[in-house]
């Protein structure tokens, strides 16, 4: 097993005078009890772009992504250091109220879970939640989610069936129509393609490529073609750490960091 310098990084910075940044980590730590996963990430991700967070099993990629909307409180032994910044605000702050921040950075799972209700009760149920009750604007919105997310012609005829009765990759449309009903301004996507068969796959990456023109998007993937294919900006974590951040086309043609290099090319350990 080859040993890499922890300490070679290279983090493009965004130009902040064009407040083009949507959300940012400044020294970002995750410990689960004594095992600090995630150890000091500082990034920024630019909006309406998708940025993928790639690297080998248990760097702390989904426990980063998950920090993004304070997923990881809901875990006990869980500490969090450092800031997460969404529009001047720190997410990391005790005075967020997590159910309303949640409304504006939205997450998708690696596993479709629709709840098991009808497809539009899927999309009302947090609406309504948050106090939308009037049922022309749930139907429109319904109709629009159901749109980006690629699904409404597939489903229109149906919205009272089950969800539990679509394909998967139908389902994992679901969701994130289901998170776009709440129009988020971030999406993050852990995994969302693993369990789907490569036509699925190919529908929702067509479905978040479509959906950054509105959306800016974070999502994990151990798919380096998907990464090279849907994302503008691409994070390589390894051991809790960002080692490299880049536009995408770098880190998959020039990489300035052996390890990154040696992972995107499949030589890495
Ligand atoms: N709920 C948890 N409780 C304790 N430790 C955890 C928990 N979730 C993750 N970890 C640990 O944190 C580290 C990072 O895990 P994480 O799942 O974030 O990595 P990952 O890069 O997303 O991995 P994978 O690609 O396999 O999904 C690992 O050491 C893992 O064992």
């Amino acid at each position: 097993m080859k040993e890499y310098n922890l300490d070679d990084t290279h983090i493009v910075q965004l130009n902040e005078t064009e407040q083009n940044i949507a959300l940012a980590t400044d020294d970002l730590h995750v410990w689960y009890g004594p095992n600090e996963a995630i150890k000091g990430v500082s990034l920024q991700f630019e909006k309406n772009k998708i940025t993928s967070l790639i690297g080998p099993s248990g760097c702390g990629k989904s426990t980063y992504l998950r920090s993004l909307n304070r997923m990881n409180d809901e875990i006990d032994g869980t500490n969090i250091t450092g800031k997460i910044l969404y529009k001047n605000t720190d997410l990391n702050s005790k005075a967020v109220d997590v159910f309303e921040m949640r409304k504006h950075v939205g997450m998708v799972f690696q596993r479709p879970n629709p709840f098991s209700k009808s497809i539009y009760e899927n999309i009302t149920f947090a609406l309504k939640r948050h106090g939308k009750k009037d049922k022309k604007e749930l139907d429109e919105i319904v109709e629009t989610s159901l749109k980006q997310a690629a699904l409404w012609d597939q489903v229109k005829d149906n919205l009272n069936k089950s969800a539990l009765a679509l394909s998967g990759g139908q389902q994992q449309r679901l969701c994130i129509a289901r998170a776009i009903a709440m129009k988020p301004d971030i999406l993050l996507l852990d995994e969302p393609a693993s369990a789907l068969d490569p036509i699925s796959t190919s529908k929702v990456e067509e479905t978040l490529i479509n959906l950054k023109e509105d959306y800016t998007i974070v999502i994990v993937t151990h798919n380096m073609q998907q990464a090279s294919r849907i994302s503008d900006y691409t994070a390589f974590f390894y051991m809790g750490k960002v080692l490299e951040y880049d536009k995408t086309r770098k880190i998959f043609t020039r990489p300035k960091i052996q390890a990154t290099d040696d992972y995107v090319s499949g030589h890495f350990g």
